[in-house]
């Protein structure tokens, strides 16, 4: 209406009116559009924190980062690191304690938790220690496995703590994979419980083979030819319910491997594999004794299922020779230069020729050129039909925890080992 009167009211040679008319565009026009723009931004706003706001509340494993393609590394370069994104200013560890509802159905109340009874030894992130839990019953407390987070932490290491919780939810169930039996995470200290898979770990329990003791708590201290494929079998199936979920180990090796009195193997240490989950690729920081790594991982590229099927080849051998380390005639910093002049292990004189072979398909350099690891268990079910399940495995020499360390390129601490006290 005033644009109007404003023309009728002047003639055209009036420059007055001109001036007049081209302020109203150069006021109304801006104006118009800094309003549109700042309401898209607001609604933009208002959905992004929306969004926010439901993926915090969501349940279950999602609230980890999801699950990328295994082998792309630029995930992790693109910073897609984190996995509960808190700002770390925004809360304090007690406020994300309260906020984890994903958790909730997996507490196990403190005061369930009796006596530590002894520290196994000190884990990637704290203490591990072995626990017994109330069942009800008094006279039947159970044993449990706590995984502690060490203190004091920081409000990230709550988060990866809390995510690994997460993780091994999200798992789920497999025989031959250590199962998660709760956590208590509402307070510090933070636990996660295990079950107890009472035995340990393979490598002490090879260990504890070349000694003269026969038996104990109904484990024999003996190991055959078919029993290494049984336990072979066993730790392909869970690599293969891994590989179903898009993960891989990144870590296979005796000493990562539980077993129990009626040599059920399980496979523990699944920190990298949860890497893997998080960030689509295992980080190149992480220290892994190198002896196991197939060279793909040596050399930084990426990885997948096949370079655990190089550390099962190396298990085998681990196996076969009750627990020698691998290549111990090379220096662990040297292993790459090794591999790449094409040198693999030499077939160990307890190793038939069968098991070399499959050792050998395991450790072909190019990826794609060994088996998965469904054809691995595959030849070890037909392997099992011919093997030895007599003649008993046996190495004279007494091996010194602190010399396999050594050669084997691993920190002396990080093994348990209860075998010296036998
Ligand atoms: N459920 C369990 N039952 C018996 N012993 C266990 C159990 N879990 C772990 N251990 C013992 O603790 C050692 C270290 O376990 P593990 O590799 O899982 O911990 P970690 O070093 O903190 O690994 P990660 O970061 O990969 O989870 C094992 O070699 C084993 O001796």
């Amino acid at each position: 209406m005033g644009m109007t009167r404003t023309l009728l009211e002047c003639s055209l040679s009036d420059k007055l009116c001109v001036i007049q008319e081209k302020q109203y565009e150069v006021i109304i026009v801006p104006t118009f559009l800094v309003t549109i723009f700042l309401i898209l931004l607001g609604v933009i706003l208002w959905l992004f924190i929306r969004e926010q706001r439901t993926q915090q509340q969501r349940p279950g494993p999602r609230d980890i980062a999801p699950v990328p393609p295994s082998r792309d590394l630029s995930w992790e370069a693109a910073g897609h690191g984190g996995n509960v994104a808190l700002p770390l200013k925004e809360t304090s560890v007690e406020n994300f304690l309260g906020a984890t509802p994903a958790l909730a159905k997996l507490q196990v109340p403190r005061e369930q938790l009796s006596e530590v009874l002894e520290q196994i030894c000190n884990g990637s992130y704290g203490p591990i220690l072995r626990a017994n839990m109330n069942t009800g019953d008094a006279s039947k407390p159970k044993s449990v496995i706590l995984k502690a987070l060490k203190e004091p932490a920081g409000l990230h290491e709550v988060q990866d703590f809390l995510g690994r919780i997460q993780f091994h939810q999200y798992l789920g169930k497999h025989k031959n994979l250590v199962q998660l039996e709760g956590c208590c995470t509402e307070q510090l200290p933070l636990y996660m419980v295990l079950e107890d898979v009472a035995h340990g770990d393979l490598l002490n329990f090879l260990w504890t083979c070349r000694r003269d003791v026969m038996t104990m708590d109904g484990l024999l201290y003996d190991l055959t030819e078919k029993q290494v494929y049984h336990i072979g079998k066993q730790v392909l199936l869970a690599l293969e319910f891994l590989q179903d979920k898009h993960l891989f180990h990144g870590d296979v090796a005796a000493r990562n491997i539980l077993i129990q009195s009626d040599l059920t193997a399980k496979l523990c240490g699944l920190g990298l594999a949860y890497e893997v989950y998080t960030r689509g690729a295992i980080s190149s920081t992480q220290t892994i004794p190198l002896k196991w790594l197939a060279p793909e991982r040596l050399l930084l590229k990426p990885a997948g299922i096949r370079a655990d099927v190089w550390s099962f080849g190396i298990l085998l051998y681990e196996m076969v020779t009750l627990g020698a380390p691998p290549y111990p005639e090379v220096p662990p910093a040297s292993i790459l230069q090794h591999l790449q002049k094409r040198k693999i292990m030499k077939r160990p004189s307890s190793c038939t020729r069968t098991m070399y072979g499959i050792m050998k398909s395991c450790w072909c350099w190019r990826e794609a050129g060994r088996p998965s690891p469904r054809e691995l268990r595959l030849r070890l079910e037909v392997a099992i039909k011919t093997a030895d399940d007599k003649a008993v495995l046996q190495v004279p020499e007494l091996v010194v925890p602190e010399l396999y360390a050594a050669v084997a390129g691993i920190r002396v601490e990080s093994l348990f080992y209860n075998y010296s006290m036998l």
